[in-house]
């Protein structure tokens, strides 16, 4: 539950606007160079993938309402992310297999199963050693199950070779659970996050890009709001409207057989009056409010958003919102409106190691889900390339990268919103199906292009760092850094944009003085990726 003994500061307050760039963009866009490698055709296809562990627990054993669970099933989603397996799909299906044709002995390993289920919620009570104790227990279940098929049916050679699998997968799980244990970087996102949040507990959790954080507090949310006509619940505070656009429509998807709860989005750029008009009368009021902090502080100062009922105080991208002061000092206002005894949830990819206490100070013995080994926050699924090249050749690559690889949807990055208009007048003349988003267009037109993009009517999105963080897009493949990012973290998170939930992507990055050369050089130690050059160029 948090603590409302936060500090306050307000020395040295930065504008987190978008800086102007007054760097002209070379309009380099000549003759075609040598054709490039493309990426495997096979690789880049659409596919949703999976970071499930074997015999993990279900989205069912949450113990959430039905209708929550309707909803999750809808939504395709079917095992919560565990962050370190992958699925293993042949020993689903020769366990079907098995369970039909030999049930008794199946029937009894199925009871060192419901231990594990158990101990799966031993967790909310005693932390780590019972997550630890229900993966033994995992273990015993394969070699039980194992013995027996071995005694029984040892004849047959279906069962030696189950047997044998049984074994393998034991194995497997007890080396990655003892190794993870002595690295003490358990990383069951969802897993460990869900059961734990529902239940009201704070929680601060970093989990690479992609992996669902969004879902933890929605579920959460959701599951705990009781609605009160005219009572807000929860707060959802985020950095980008985007973003609230975003997770707002994550709460429409997930509420959608709990229509009782009521769910809006609250952000600058657009006039406050229709905001004030919502808080106005019970019917109007949502219960969950979505907003980034300037507006959600403007309403609570006026006194139209009345913090007094909020239970759930949630901070998405929270290293970024308390990191840049001005940010910070919004949250910290709205946050003292809030009662004191709430749940306070923070997710975020990138959580140094100098911004921790900065969250805690806002929570009380929190759930803590970090991973300090930062080589975990690599995508497995993305490739990662560079290209060395001069400014002056950028524009000319970037047509011959975008003539020649397969995407389906291709975000580049630049540096200013200078950059990302005229980058994207020039693709357009080029005949690219492109579109451009940046902090300094009007706000019905950043939606409305990022509605467009979502909804997959454009295939490229010129983006300044607005749409580096946080944003899902499903089908986005490939990420052009144009401009290089200004440190690690923004190069994670923007990469992270493909490659999300398992799926296969590609980042190719422009690098063209020592500066960029440095960050990169920086980022691969960091991350320990390997990025290499991008091949069919020499
Ligand atoms: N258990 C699940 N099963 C299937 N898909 C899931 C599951 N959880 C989340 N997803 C999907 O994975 C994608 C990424 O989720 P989300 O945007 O919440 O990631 P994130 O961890 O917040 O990433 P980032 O750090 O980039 O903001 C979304 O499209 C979401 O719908």
């Amino acid at each position: 539950m948090s603590d409302h003994n936060t500090h306050d500061n307000h020395d040295e307050l930065i504008d987190y606007e978008e800086e102007e760039d007054t760097t002209q963009l070379e309009n380099d866009n000549k003759a075609s160079i040598a054709p490039v490698e493309t990426t495997n055709g096979e690789d880049q296809k659409d596919k949703k993938g999976s970071y499930v562990g074997i015999h993990s627990t279900g989205f069912m054993d949450f113990l959430l309402k039905p209708e929550l669970l309707r909803a999750i099933v809808d939504c395709g989603f079917e095992h919560p992310s565990e962050g370190v397996y992958e699925r293993h799909d042949d020993y689903k299906t020769s366990t079907q297999r098995v369970r039909q044709r030999h049930r008794a002995p199946v029937c009894l390993s199925s009871c060192v199963s419901l231990v594990h289920s158990f101990c799966s919620f031993l967790p909310i009570m005693l932390r780590r050693p019972a997550v630890f104790f229900g993966h033994l227990c995992q273990l015993v279940n394969y070699a039980f199950r194992g013995s027996i098929l071995y005694i029984y049916f040892f004849k047959t050679s279906s069962s030696s070779s189950l047997l044998m699998e049984h074994l393998v997968w034991g194995s497997h799980v007890l080396l990655l659970q003892a190794w993870k244990y002595q690295k003490g970087t358990f990383v069951e996102m969802q897993q460990e996050c869900i059961p734990q949040s529902i239940l009201g507990m704070d929680v601060l959790c970093q989990a690479k890009s992609g992996m669902g954080k969004t879902a933890v507090f929605v579920l959460a949310t959701l599951q705990q709001v009781e609605p009160t006509p005219g009572e807000v619940s929860v707060i959802v505070l985020c950095h980008t409207r985007e973003l609230a656009f975003q997770i707002r429509s994550e709460y429409t998807r997930f509420s959608r057989y709990t229509p009782d709860i009521k769910t809006d989005v609250f952000y600058g750029g657009v006039p406050i009056r229709q905001d004030y008009e919502k808080f106005r009368n019970k019917e109007t009021t949502p219960h969950i409010v979505v907003g980034t902090p300037g507006r959600v502080l403007a309403l609570v100062k006026e006194g139209h958003l009345k913090a007094g009922s909020v239970k759930h105080f949630v901070l998405d991208e929270c290293d970024k919102m308390l990191d840049q002061l001005d940010m910070r000092r919004d949250v910290q206002e709205i946050f003292r409106k809030t009662p004191h005894s709430k749940q306070v949830m923070m997710f975020s990819a990138t959580l140094s190691r100098d911004i921790r206490p900065i969250c805690k100070k806002f929570m009380q013995n929190p759930l803590e889900i970090y991973v300090d080994d930062e080589a975990r926050l690599t995508l497995h699924g993305l490739t990662q390339h560079f290209i060395n090249l001069q400014e002056t050749a950028k524009n000319r690559k970037l047509n011959d990268l975008l003539d020649t690889l397969e995407f389906n949807q291709v975000c580049i990055f630049v540096k200013s919103v200078q950059r990302a208009t005229e980058l994207n007048k020039l693709l357009v003349e080029c005949n690219f199906p492109s579109i451009c988003i940046h902090g300094k267009m009007p706000q019905e037109d950043r939606i409305a292009r990022y509605k467009e993009f979502k909804e997959f009517s454009a295939r490229i999105m010129v983006a300044t760092d607005v749409f580096g963080r946080g944003i899902d897009i499903e089908r986005v493949n490939i990420v052009i850094n144009y401009d290089m990012p200004d440190g690690p973290d923004t190069y994670l998170h923007r990469v992270g944009r493909a490659g999300r939930f398992g799926t296969k992507g590609l980042a190719v990055t422009f690098v063209a003085n020592q500066e960029d050369a440095d960050i990169l050089q920086k980022v691969q130690e960091r991350f320990e990726v390997n990025i290499t050059e991008y091949p069919g160029l020499k």
